[in-house]
């Protein structure tokens, strides 16, 4: 296994920059989630970790060794892709064994190493069935496990489980993330979907237009957003702007809340709350505790989803969001007038 590091990587398209001085180092051995919005750069970074592309800038080391030299078939990587990209006609023993039969492995070790490989992925007894005559889920395992059987250094996914039916996919995750565990191999996982990214990862990294937003553990990014793309980017936020007294945020209602870290005074600044931070309460009343902060709002669309309930508010013409617990008390109704309350604890200071 091996840590990969990227360091001060740019890569340019004409003259558009696909990344722009990215440095991230991941972790031997760990889950690392790569997410962005569309054509971020994360496909784009994963070519290059993989050697199909190289950058313009900078350098990637795998296992210590810079592998800018390194053509792909020298890089002991494993890739599995959105659409899989297995050979129909060949059997789920041979797709799996294709890459050992390229390397020259003898016949017996092959036999020995795709039995492994398939108990692994939980697909013994299909190895003589061609691609067409599995599942979705089935033939992502088939691509799984002939990434690993060639017992890469680094495993490499990009977007392996959106063509999968969401409960198939909630299942895959479970699995891919039992494999790499058992496997302990360095993997590099890039996704759209914030909510695969949050509970697979170790570590999260989120490009914006070629560039590294915030990276760290899922809950560190998720309590700790640094700006306002990555706390609507991860998760829900509700923004608020201002300009900055200390800790404080005057609104320009003349509303004041109060932020649990100090910003440059003077200056117009934003902070984030999160929808289930947030306590709604049918009357004004008086704040039981000291640090909070509170607004009036009025209820604009109550949407049930069985364990919660998702609140749209209106505030001075915005929508906010809250969500509620499912608790079996009466829920507000649309239309009515409420009190929101928050903790100061959670009203997260944006750069
Ligand atoms: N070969 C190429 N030639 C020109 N532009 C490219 C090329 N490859 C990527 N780009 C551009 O670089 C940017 C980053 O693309 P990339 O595929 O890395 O994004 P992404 O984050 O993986 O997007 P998606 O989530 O849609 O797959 C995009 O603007 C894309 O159009």
């Amino acid at each position: 296994m091996a840590e990969v590091t990227v360091h001060g990587v740019s890569r340019f398209f004409g003259s558009h920059a696909a990344l722009q001085d990215v440095s991230i180092d991941f972790p031997d051995g760990g889950f690392y989630g790569l997410l962005g919005p569309s054509g971020s750069g994360k496909t784009t970074l994963l070519r290059m970790i993989a050697g199909f592309d190289f950058p313009d800038a900078g350098a990637i080391a795998i296992g210590g060794e810079d592998v800018a030299a390194l053509p792909v078939q020298r890089r002991r990587i494993g890739m599995v892709f959105q659409n899989y990209a297995l050979f129909p006609n060949m059997s789920v023993f041979d797709n799996i064994a294709f890459g050992l039969s390229v390397r020259g492995v003898a016949r017996k070790e092959t036999r020995d190493r795709v039995e492994k490989a398939v108990d692994l992925v939980q697909l013994s007894g299909l190895g003589a069935r061609r691609p067409h005559q599995l599942s979705g889920g089935q033939r992502q395992r088939v691509a799984l496990a002939r990434a690993i059987v060639t017992r890469p250094q680094v495993l490499l996914l990009d977007e392996p489980l959106s063509a999968l039916d969401k409960s198939l996919r909630v299942g895959m995750q479970i699995e891919l993330k039992r494999i790499q565990r058992e496997v302990g191999i360095t993997t590099i996982f890039v996704t759209h979907d914030q909510e695969e990214a949050l509970t697979m990862s170790d570590r999260i990294g989120i490009l914006r237009d070629g560039r590294l937003e915030q990276e760290g553990p899922p809950a560190e990014i998720y309590d700790n957003p640094a700006s306002e793309f990555a706390a609507t980017f991860l998760g829900d936020a509700n923004i608020f702007r201002g300009t900055v007294d200390g800790n404080t945020i005057h609104l320009a209602d003349g509303t004041c809340l109060h932020c649990r870290e100090a910003l440059p005074p003077g200056t117009r600044a934003a902070c984030a709350v999160r929808p289930e931070r947030i306590m709604i309460r049918s009357t004004a009343g008086p704040v039981e505790a000291a640090a909070m902060n509170s607004l009036p709002a009025r209820i604009t669309k109550r949407i049930f989803a069985g364990n919660s309930i998702t609140y749209l508010l209106n505030w001075q013409g915005e929508t906010l969001k809250a969500f509620a617990q499912n608790t079996g008390t009466t829920p507000f109704d649309e239309g009515a007038a409420v009190t929101l309350h928050w903790a100061v604890e959670s009203t997260i200071p944006l750069s």
